[in-house]
């Protein structure tokens, strides 16, 4: 992620990778094949600094949850590293892992099974500071009672009721505020709206986004859909197959998307103009299996624009001139000039793809 301020990130990886081992079944087993590995996050760079929503988004299946996993180490990666204020935290175990965790949360997409339905909604806020043993019963009822201040429930009213007496939109907002309880300095929050219904959206985006500045937190919010990062992140990451494909402002994104998966996932948004039928190109079919890594460029089975360029040499994520990364043989002429024989992709320029029709331009009724 592009630097924007002089502070150093409160978490940053490098060429971060989690590959998972298929597991080995009787007749792999017996025929003593090897389980293909599934690389499902495959050498990301990120930096998230105090006060920074960064977004992730991309499909189904792109591996943005397991960058949030890796990065509150709930998943051991494979290889990269991870540095947390400074310290590298990539192998940490034992005590100093769960030092980490403390500092690091993730907050899911589905507030109705992230919530205990038999404790009180007080206990659940609770149970993560009895777990690493932090105060006296005083002193985590007063935590408690800050942490429902700060997602804006009040306390008295609702500390011994259960999750199933809230709304969705509550019940995340205590999800939010069991995270919070642990003072972290970085949270993940994959998906966290994604449940909720579209009218309370955007109330848990805002408070994200005040606690954030509030209390100086670093967040990665993940989400399938682009139009919810423009909200509350600065900074977009667009990840596909594993890999981040185009990166920067989100203004700069949304505006002007480069690479051609981002300008799908634009032209894939429902448009609320009905005076107009906008052109659009949608995007179908799905993600490769991560099993199944396609060589060169890994759009490349659903780019209209692919060549034998991008079939065999993977783009690197490159700057260009307006502040963003875009990793795209379009935007960037390298490696189309050490292969003069391969021919370049042009934009605009529709080429024949495996699925050249179902990428065919429809107009948005
Ligand atoms: N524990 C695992 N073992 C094997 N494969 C996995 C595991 N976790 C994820 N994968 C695979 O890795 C890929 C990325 O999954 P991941 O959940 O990170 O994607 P995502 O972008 O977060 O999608 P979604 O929004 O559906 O959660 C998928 O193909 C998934 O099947």
């Amino acid at each position: 992620m592009t630097d924007t301020t002089a502070t150093r990130p409160v978490i940053e990886a490098r060429n971060l990778k989690t590959h998972f081992q298929g597991r080995t079944g009787i007749f792999t087993a017996l025929a003593g094949v090897t389980p293909p590995v599934a690389r499902a996050l495959d050498g990301v760079d990120i930096a998230i600094r105090e006060k920074e929503i960064v977004g992730l988004v991309g499909e189904s299946g792109c591996g943005k949850s397991t960058l949030g996993m890796s990065l509150v180490r709930m998943y051991q990666p494979t290889s990269g590293s991870i540095t947390f204020r400074e310290d590298d935290i990539t192998h940490v175990e034992g005590r100093k892992l769960k030092d980490y965790r403390r500092q690091a949360q993730i907050i899911f997409q589905d507030p109705y099974s992230s919530l205990n339905p038999r404790l009180t909604i007080g206990q659940i806020i609770e149970e993560p500071l009895v777990i690493h043993g932090i105060g006296s019963a005083a002193e985590r009822r007063a935590k408690v009672e800050r942490a429902l201040d700060l997602v804006r429930i009040p306390a008295a009213e609702n500390i011994h009721r259960f999750p199933s007496d809230l709304s969705g939109g509550q019940r995340q907002r205590i999800a939010i505020a069991r995270a919070l309880v642990l003072e972290p300095r970085f949270i993940v929050a994959d998906e966290p709206v994604s449940m909720l219904d579209v009218s309370i959206q955007a109330s848990v985006l805002e408070l994200l986004d005040e606690l954030s500045r509030e209390l100086g937190l670093a967040v990665l919010y993940i989400s399938h859909d682009i139009a919810t990062v423009g909200y509350i992140c600065k900074h977009v990451a667009v990840m596909y197959l594993g890999r981040i494909v185009e990166e920067g402002r989100a203004e700069d994104i949304l505006a002007q998307p480069l690479h051609p998966y981002t300008q799908r996932l634009m032209a894939a948004i429902p448009r609320m103009d009905p005076g107009e039928a906008p052109e659009r190109v949608e995007l179908r079919g799905d993600v490769p299996s991560p099993m199944n890594v396609p060589p060169g460029c890994r759009f490349s089975s659903r780019c209209p624009y692919a060549t034998e360029l991008c079939r065999a040499v993977e783009p690197d994520l490159t700057d260009q001139p307006g502040g963003q990364r875009v990793r795209c043989h379009i935007h960037d002429d390298s490696a189309a000039k050490a292969r003069p024989e391969l021919e370049r992709p042009q934009a605009g320029r529709i080429t024949e793809t495996e699925d050249a029709g179902l990428l065919a331009q429809t107009t948005a009724g």
